[in-house]
């Protein structure tokens, strides 16, 4: 990769959902973006999800674990091959267990491999650096959302919300020179976000998602649960911090509630989340972007607007493609890693210092 100028990248994220591999490309410095590329999604068969979950909460050389990697990168190099001009690949892989404070944190795929197949340099292992520095380790997008910022012109302190399978928000000052500035970022993991209510329509209907929030909003909220959900220490804790898919299962157990009743406490239960989090931002948001699938579920946009001070707008009113944005993220940060740079720091991993995490390896 060329050492100076604006390189053409590619990012990919295969997030905790399990859906598929996002694909991105990005001309960017590791500073600016000065154009968004082609992107593509490859969805995970129902035989290769089954493989990657039978890995969750599993850390290197357990069982299950070597065929996960090998889906993921067979799914990656299958993806990637279909994309040219990339003078860098950011390899996020896919996570398959988060314990920052313990044993660490693991994504599946072997970068390595990917470069020696697809002929180009990879970046990868992107949150071990910080994890062994004291950090979170996570989330990892919120540098890139401060160049975002900057693109679509904010000159006002906002947010952008990440509903995955998990939910993580960035706050974002963008009067501040860079995101490395004190005072520029305060990022951290709110809660969970869709993957209860996947596990909860998919137990209940055999249906993976509640599609658009349609049951939700059929729903009543059970105060009772939200106000004992609520209660979990995670919300007690001070950001940043962050949280593996399944650290709230218990917490989330919705009964023998009706379908309709548990999809919209669950889909409060995350918009309650963020607004908790949001107490901890320096100053009150502009605006409230949201990326990630979440943004389609009109019961927890509801929910959020309703909890919030702000309206809760799908990142796209902001002219971003919340679908990629992750697998963006990936493509700058990898530029960054390349070139030396910082990719997360104390506000938005709680890492002491600021940290340049990532592995880059040849293709030969
Ligand atoms: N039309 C829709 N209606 C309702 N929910 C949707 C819709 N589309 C996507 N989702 C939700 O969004 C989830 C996927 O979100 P996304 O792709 O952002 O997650 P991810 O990147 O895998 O997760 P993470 O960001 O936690 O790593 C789906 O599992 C589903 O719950
Ligand atoms: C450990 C891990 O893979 N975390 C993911 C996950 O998915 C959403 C949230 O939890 C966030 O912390 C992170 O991903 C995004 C891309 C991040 O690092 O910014």
């Amino acid at each position: 990769m060329r050492s100076g100028g604006a390189v053409w990248a590619l990012g990919t994220m295969s997030g905790t959902s399990l859906d598929g591999v996002d694909a991105a490309m990005l001309l960017t410095d590791g500073e600016r973006i000065l154009d968004f590329g082609p992107t593509a999604f490859r969805p995970y068969s129902p035989a290769e999800q089954a493989t990657i979950r039978a890995g969750l909460g599993r850390w290197p050389g357990e069982a299950g674990v070597a065929e996960a990697a090998e889906v993921v990168e067979a799914a990656h190099a299958e993806l990637l091959s279909r994309f040219s001009g990339a003078e860098v690949i950011g390899f996020h892989g896919q996570t398959l267990a988060h314990d920052p404070k313990g044993k660490g944190t693991h994504q599946a795929g072997d970068g390595a491999l990917l470069a020696r197949a697809l002929g180009v340099p990879v970046v990868w292992d992107f949150r071990s650096a910080d994890v062994a520095m004291g950090g979170q380790g996570a989330p990892l997008a919120p540098f890139f959302h401060f160049a975002c910022a900057r693109q679509i012109g904010a000159t006002q302190p906002l947010a952008m919300l990440n509903l995955g399978g998990v939910g993580n928000v960035t706050w974002i000052d963008p009067r501040q020179p860079a995101p490395e500035a004190h005072g520029a970022l305060l990022a951290f993991d709110t809660g969970p976000a869709n993957a209860p209510l996947n596990d909860l329509m998919l137990t209940r209907t055999g249906q993976p998602l509640d599609p658009d929030g349609a049951t939700g909003l059929q729903g009543q909220v059970d105060e009772d649960r939200l106000a004992a959900f609520l209660r979990h220490p995670f919300f007690h804790r001070m950001p940043p911090k962050s949280l593996d898919r399944n650290d709230f299962h218990t917490a989330l157990d919705m009964g023998n509630l009706s379908t309709e009743d548990a999809a919209a406490t669950l889909a409060a239960a995350a918009a309650a989340a963020v607004a908790r989090g949001a107490e901890h931002f320096p100053v009150p948001v502009t605006r409230l972007l949201v990326t990630g699938g979440g943004r389609h579920n009109a019961r927890i946009m509801a929910e959020l607007s309703a909890r919030m001070r702000v309206e809760a707008e799908p990142i796209e009113a902001a002219g971003l493609d919340g679908d990629m944005l992750e697998a963006q993220a990936f493509a700058f940060l990898a530029v960054r890693v390349a070139r030396g740079m910082a990719t997360s720091g104390p506000a938005t991993t709680g890492v002491a210092a600021l940290v340049g995490g990532g592995r880059l390896s040849q293709p030969d």
